[in-house]
């Protein structure tokens, strides 16, 4: 392999990188990219591995020897401090980050974001090991537009809307409002390690991701999750359309997201790891400004896209309106709208996302009906004893 080098045309030093939670959506994304493009060691920690399967066997991988998987708990492993003291970098992803879950188990919520990742920084700052953390767009809560009169023009005005990582205030909901455990429990770990950088010098990033989708994310209920279980919306809206019923609107599907391709993220995750004295000590947006859809939006057009892809016709009544306190229980809560501001991350890493929403629900929606049509079919076809 020829000299990689990085943005300041220095060569990059070989890594070995504790990976936590790198069974899961981003991380299995992150394994790959590491794995087929770059010579860096991957420790992988997770409870479970089956997204990272294919990178682990068999032994005749190229990349075999510099992927190791640890199967752990970061809840109570004594294990957990020699990984990090044999990496130089660490990067934590282990969370519970579905919102179904903020507000019907809120303590459960608030450990993972908060407790759980408590040893992690711990470890990092006394070992002076170099730490990327992930986070969420959600410590943003909700925008300051949105408390404004419906007909008020500065709603229109970006300065009440747009998310600034140093400018921007974070805006939750009252304590009844569960789902708000999430993002605060976020908040406060990301004050946590921003201390630990001023007062004890930890190497820090902070990655707060703003809706990143495509393969392999959360899991179709009742494949390989479980029947009961509420996914994130792109798995939601999935597993709607592959079992042929309408895709489900919650509170009238007028929230507003901007989704970014899993891939596109990547790409600046690795410029993040290859570049430490650009990303250290920065907290970085990572999404596309460009893909903004409200709910209902997105879920017409996969509805199109997936028509397309599949070659099935299109239900008479594609979407329904569900209430959220029927669709989520007491306690929930929405952020109203996320545009990123990209001027950090463009700044530090010279970064832009480039797949349009059209195109990235197009390979996502190719993946979802190649991987599951089959099964959902069989199951349909035979209900399983219950
Ligand atoms: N996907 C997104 O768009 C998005 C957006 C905002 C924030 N994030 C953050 O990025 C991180 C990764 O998200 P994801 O979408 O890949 O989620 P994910 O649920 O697919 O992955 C998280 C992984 O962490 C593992 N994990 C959780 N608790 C653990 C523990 N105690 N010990 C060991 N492993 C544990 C899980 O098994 C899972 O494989 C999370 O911190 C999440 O809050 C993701
Ligand atoms: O991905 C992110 O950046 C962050 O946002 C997500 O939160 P949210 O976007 O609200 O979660 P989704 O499940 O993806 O829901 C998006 C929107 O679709 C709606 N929805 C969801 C599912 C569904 O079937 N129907 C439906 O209308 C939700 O009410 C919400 O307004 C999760 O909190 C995290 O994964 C993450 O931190």
């Amino acid at each position: 392999m020829a000299t990689r080098t990085d943005l300041d045309g220095r060569p990059i030093k070989l890594m070995t990188i504790c990976m936590i939670g790198a069974g899961g959506f981003i991380g299995s994304h992150l394994c790959e990219k590491l794995m087929s493009e770059t010579p860096h060691k991957v420790l992988a920690l997770d409870v479970y591995n089956d997204k990272i399967k294919h990178l682990l066997e068999p032994d005749s991988l190229p990349w075999a020897g510099r992927i190791q998987f640890h199967r752990l708990n970061i809840k109570h492993d004594s294990r957990l401090e020699g990984l990090i003291k044999m990496a130089d970098l660490v990067i934590n992803l282990a969370a519970i980050c579905t919102p179904a879950d903020y507000n019907t188990r809120p303590l459960d919520t608030i450990y993972s974001n908060f407790i759980d990742a408590l040893p992690v920084v711990k470890y990092c700052s006394e070992n002076n090991k170099r730490l990327i953390h992930f986070s969420t767009c959600e410590v943003y809560g909700k925008t300051i537009g949105s408390f404004l009169p419906k007909d008020s023009p500065l709603r229109q005005d970006p300065a009440y809307y747009v998310l600034k990582e140093d400018t921007s205030p974070c805006i939750f909901g009252s304590i009844e409002k569960q789902r708000w455990s999430y993002a605060c429990a976020k908040q406060l770990i990301e004050r946590l390690i921003y201390a630990e950088g001023a007062e004890n010098g930890l190497e820090f990033t902070i990655v707060r991701p703003f809706n990143w989708i495509g393969p392999r994310m959360d899991f179709i209920p009742g494949i390989d999750g479980p029947s009961e279980g509420v996914p994130r919306v792109l798995a939601c809206f999935s597993n709607n359309l592959l079992r042929r019923e309408p895709l489900k609107l919650v509170d009238g599907g007028e929230s507003q997201r901007t989704f970014i391709y899993i891939k596109d993220a990547i790409e600046a995750v690795l410029l993040m790891i290859e570049n430490p004295d650009r990303a250290n000590g920065h907290i970085f947006n990572v999404g596309n400004p460009n893909n903004e859809v409200t709910v209902r939006q997105l879920a017409e057009m996969m509805t199109k896209v997936y028509a397309k892809v599949s070659g099935e016709t299109v239900l008479e009544s594609p979407t329904v309106d569900v209430s959220s306190k029927e669709f989520y229980g007491e306690g929930y809560d929405d952020s109203d709208k996320r545009i990123p501001d990209m001027t950090i991350i463009n700044k530090q890493l010279g970064w832009n996302p480039k797949t349009s929403l059209w195109d990235l629900l197009e390979s996502t929606l190719t993946y979802q009906h190649r991987t599951y049509a089959e099964a959902i079919k069989k199951s349909i076809a035979k209900p399983s004893a219950s």
